[in-house]
């Protein structure tokens, strides 16, 4: 038997074939575009999701025998509004993850109904990119799509629902559109009232590990697999990863070094953070999680490398870098605001500390530098609240550089545990099919069985010591700098 998982990411659909034994079998990734109609607005076609899926799907299995695939599952990008008519047309673009445009609402949400009460009936705060704030921004400002809305679906619900017809969604996902109890694992009624929708409106909800449908004749047709195939309800993106990675059960971690940066803690226990800085959302093995976000991660390297300085070779270009340390350069990683833990719509990218004798190489080092001190960021807010992490799993993109690599374990001073395969959302997908499937009787006995840490990255003395001086200094400058970033924008 096969199994796809279906990573649908930011930057590109990545889709990744499992054998039963838990072996990779193939990788393959489509891109599509990203567009940032206004600045801080950040939107992608839902069509293009499904069209480059299929088109990857094709060519994933073109070398195995089809008739095998006995499941397909998904990580998806978290929190993007898609909304579709009464006919299944989507109404507009998808608003994403890391769109800024509904401060506004945001606003509204977290003084007028109030953080105390949000956090009662979701179990977090309102952060721009959430869904139910937009949802908010299309009733305000597009009210003839809002009259029209008849699904409101999660980026992976919508292949789901094209695959299999099923009107689905899973905790982990849902968690994160602040529409959920995620204590209870239901939708809170309150704030479908708040947001004016019917529940009808919303996706039934399901474990991430639940068979939901099988495929559409006509799309298995298409895609030359039996009809017999299941959908599986998947993940979000973040959830998925820690099933790629094994981080399932208590007090494990995972970060991911994708478009955005997360830092993932599982918990066997429902727990919230009273400083509502992680998100406290349900986790795709049954349980629970806490979660830092940051909106630009190995996107700030991206930007950096093929916009300012113009190059593909991110390999070669790290090579040059040796100041490890002892940079004068700092980098504030917010090109598209940021989420955890300063929640500021507002916030953007700055360089400080430059000098006449600044050199690319300090820039490069500044950008990958700032990324890490970001995710530390999230590591404080965990240590305050009592949790201690001594070692993480990483994945994602940004984790194929062995450089970006060594800076996250010196300036978390922690182990980071590399993974056979960076693509942990796809994996995990992959995985969470093989459950549904009965291949495995649980998530947890799945990551057993199939993930194997591959390099381990230990942290070295000197250069913690170093980057803890030069992370005290980072934390010195966005307070220094945030009220301007308003006053920029003004
Ligand atoms: N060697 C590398 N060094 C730094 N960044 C990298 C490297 N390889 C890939 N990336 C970055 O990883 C990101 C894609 O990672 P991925 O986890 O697939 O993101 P997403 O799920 O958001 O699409 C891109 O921003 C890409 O530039
Ligand atoms: O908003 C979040 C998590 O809360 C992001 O992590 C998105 O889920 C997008 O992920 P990537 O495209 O960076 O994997």
């Amino acid at each position: 038997m096969y199994f796809i998982g279906v990573d649908l990411g930011t930057s590109a659909v990545k889709l990744l074939l499992m054998d039963e034994e838990g072996k990779i079998v193939n990788i393959v990734s489509r891109e599509y575009p990203l567009y940032f109609p206004h600045p801080g607005w950040s939107e992608q076609k839902p069509e293009d999701w499904w069209e480059q899926s299929k088109e990857g799907i094709r060519e994933l299995v073109k070398d195995v025998d089809k008739s095998q695939v006995a499941g397909i599952s998904f990580g998806g990008q978290m929190h993007g509004l898609v909304i579709l008519d009464e006919n299944d047309n989507v109404i507009r673009p998808a608003i994403l993850w890391n769109d800024g445009r509904t401060a506004k609402q945001t606003d509204y949400l977290n003084t007028v109904i109030g953080k105390e009460k949000l956090s009662e009936y979701t179990a977090n705060i309102a952060f721009a990119g959430f869904t139910a704030p937009k949802i908010l921004w299309v009733k305000e400002n597009e009210p003839d799509n809002f009259e029209k809305i008849c699904k409101i679906m999660l980026p992976k619900d919508y292949l789901a629902y094209r695959l299999s017809g099923a009107f689905v969604s899973d905790y982990s996902d849902a968690s994160g559109m602040l529409l959920m109890d995620v204590k209870n694992k239901c939708w809170s009624k309150e704030m479908a009232e708040i947001c004016g929708i019917s529940l009808e409106m919303l996706p039934e909800l399901h474990e991430s590990f639940d068979a939901v449908g099988t495929l559409k004749p006509e799309v298995a047709a298409e895609l030359g697999l039996p009809e017999t195939c299941k959908v599986v309800a998947g993940a979000g993106d973040n959830a998925a990863a820690a099933v790629g990675t094994g981080t399932v059960g208590d007090g494990m971690c995972n970060v991911s070094l994708g478009t955005s940066g997360t830092v993932f803690i599982s918990s066997n226990k429902f727990g919230v953070d009273s400083h509502n800085a992680l998100h406290a959302f349900a986790h795709a093995d049954g349980h629970y999680h806490l979660m830092g976000c940051m909106l630009s991660a190995a996107s700030c390297n991206k930007w950096w490398m093929d916009e300012i300085i113009r190059t593909k070779e991110y390999t070669k270009e790290q090579e040059n870098i040796t100041k490890l340390g002892e940079n004068n350069v700092f980098f504030l990683p917010y090109l598209m605001g940021e989420r955890s833990p300063h929640n500021n719509p507002d916030a953007r990218g700055t360089f400080i500390g430059l000098t006449m004798d600044t050199t690319r190489e300090d820039m490069t080092q500044a950008v990958l530098e700032g990324v890490a001190f970001a995710i530390r960021d999230s590591f404080e807010v965990a240590k305050s609240l009592g949790i201690q992490i001594e070692r993480t799993k990483i994945c994602g993109g940004g984790a194929k550089s062995p450089l970006w690599r060594r800076m996250i374990a010196n300036v978390l001073n922690i182990k980071v545990d590399r993974i056979e395969s960076e693509e942990g959302p796809a994996l995990g997908g992959a995985m969470l099919a093989a459950v549904a499937c009965g291949v495995f009787s649980s998530v947890e006995e799945a990551a057993e069985k199939i993930v194997r840490v591959t390099e381990t990255i230990e942290p070295e003395p000197e250069l913690v010591e170093k980057y803890e001086r030069q992370y005290r200094k980072f934390a010195k400058i966005y307070p220094t700098v945030k009220d301007l970033f308003t006053e920029l924008l003004q």
